[in-house]
């Protein structure tokens, strides 16, 4: 008699494979390397940002204090005593009535509390002739100039520590590293991050009708587009993919592949042969392995054949055949395992609201994810939209979410979209 199959939600098979996902161990990456990576770590300042009180403009630092009183009638006076930018360090200490040229990223000199804009500045006659020239090869610069308002200490100041307090935890370990916290890493020296190991993914598409991309058509085969797709779905979330020939629903063949995958991979993915057909093999696969089958319906569309198993701590994404099918599944269940054992916090994709923007009539008592085209506001469907739809998975960025049950959705519904293109997803699974 034919298997059958109970479905279970979306969210409970979501969690069951999360809750099967266990953090690899962790090494170091070069910084070069870190981007995409998770942090095994927190990220603690290792000093004060900035490290020095500074200038945030070009202008000139002087002493509040002799600032006092001036005004449009009565401006205040100040000779410049020196004058350095970004990386120099002033030797001189701020007398009554002194100021130094100093420009943005310079370290305020010593006696300096305040910074004046050049906008906010008169150049002024020279105080005391002669008694500082420019230095060959640099502009011109005022001996003396005067301003027409009183400056409060700490005025336009960049101030030790104001950005990052030594000792304070910046990131929590799990987070991703992104361009920003690249930036983080190389601010506070760090040549290397520790960061847990990426999986060694394989790839391995089933179907006897599959050819290569470069291949010629021929009657009743297909090109396998699943294969490649899996492989940049890795790729947008930095995880390296082996990819195993395409094999063909031959029992032996396909188990021989399988094991050697396993063997050489820490989690493998295949693509095909999960449902009920005479040729869908992966069932007895899981069977002939001794894998633990985590769930082989979900009650969702696409992929609801999707099936997840594993042995001896090793994944087996079971995705569909079918193109939407297999991206979905991908999305929802493999890439929040891989994330956990890369040590990530947030697992989820991102999830918003928006309008849609079309009728989408079709009932269904499952849950369905729909190929959609996002455009920050509204929402609609990417064409054609089977499980066996490539059309609709290479036009849209989202998925539309439409819960499971009888009734239909009508423009202007406000409905939830996922994200999976975002670089970092969300902590909680919310549907
Ligand atoms: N009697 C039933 N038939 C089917 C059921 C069911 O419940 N009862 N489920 C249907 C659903 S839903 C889906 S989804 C598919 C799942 O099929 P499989 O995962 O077993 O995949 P295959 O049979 O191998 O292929 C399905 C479809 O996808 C094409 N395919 C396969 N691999 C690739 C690839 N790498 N690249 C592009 N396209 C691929 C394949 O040629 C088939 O057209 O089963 C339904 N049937
Ligand atoms: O698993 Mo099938 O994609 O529900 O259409
Ligand atoms: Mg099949």
């Amino acid at each position: 008699m034919m298997e059958m199959r109970k479905p279970i939600p979306v969210g409970e098979a979501v969690a069951r494979v999360t809750n099967e996902a266990r953090r690899l161990d962790e090494e170091t990456v070069p910084l070069e390397a870190a981007y995409g990576r998770i942090l095994a770590r927190p990220l603690i300042a290792a000093h004060d940002v900035p490290s020095f009180d500074r200038s945030p403009y070009d202008g000139y630092a002087i002493r509040a204090e002799d600032s006092a009183g001036a005004s449009g009638g009565e401006r205040a006076v100040f000779r410049v005593v020196d004058h350095i930018g970004a990386g120099a360090v002033s030797s001189k200490t701020l007398g009554q009535g002194e100021a130094v040229r100093i420009m943005t990223g310079a370290q305020l000199p010593a006696g300096a509390d305040a910074v004046v804009m050049l906008e906010q500045t008169q150049e002024a006659e020279t105080v005391s002739a002669g008694e500082r020239g420019s230095k060959a090869g640099e502009s011109a610069v005022p001996n003396a100039f005067t301003i027409r308002k009183a400056f409060s200490p700490g005025e336009n100041i960049s101030f030790r520590g104001e950005d990052m307090r030594e000792g304070e935890e910046i990131l929590p370990a799990g987070s991703l590293i992104h361009p920003g916290t690249v930036a983080l890493l190389a601010t506070f020296g760090h040549t290397e991050v520790q960061a847990a190991k990426r999986p060694i993914v394989g790839i391995l598409s089933t179907g006897t009708e599959l050819l290569e991309a470069g291949a010629a058509l021929e009657p009743g085969k297909i090109r396998n587009s699943n294969g490649p797709m899996i492989a940049a779905q890795l790729r947008r979330m930095g995880v390296p993919s082996r990819m195993y020939d395409a094999a063909v629903d031959r029992l032996e063949d396909m188990l021989d592949t399988v094991r050697r995958a396993l063997s050489e991979c820490d989690c493998l993915i295949t693509t095909g042969g999960v449902s009920v057909g005479d040729y869908d093999l992966l069932p007895a696969v899981y069977e002939r392995l001794g894998a633990d089958v985590l769930f082989n319906k979900v009650a969702m569309r696409p992929g609801s054949v999707t099936t997840v198993a594993v042995l001896e701590g090793r994944f087996l994404f079971g995705l569909s055949g079918n193109p939407s099918a297999c991206y979905t599944g991908f999305e929802l269940f493999a890439r929040p395992a891989l994330l956990k054992m890369m040590g990530a916090e947030r697992l989820y994709p991102l999830r918003t609201k928006a309008r849609l923007e079309e009728d989408f009539a079709k009932a269904n008592p499952f849950a369905r994810f729909i190929r959609a085209v996002y455009d920050g506001r509204s929402v609609r469907p990417a064409g054609f939209n089977k499980s066996n739809a490539v059309s609709s998975i290479g036009r849209g960025n989202a998925l539309i979410v439409l819960p499971g049950g009888t009734r239909g959705f009508a423009a202007g519904d406000i409905v939830d979209v996922l994200l999976p293109g975002m670089e970092e997803g969300s902590a909680v699974w919310e549907l």
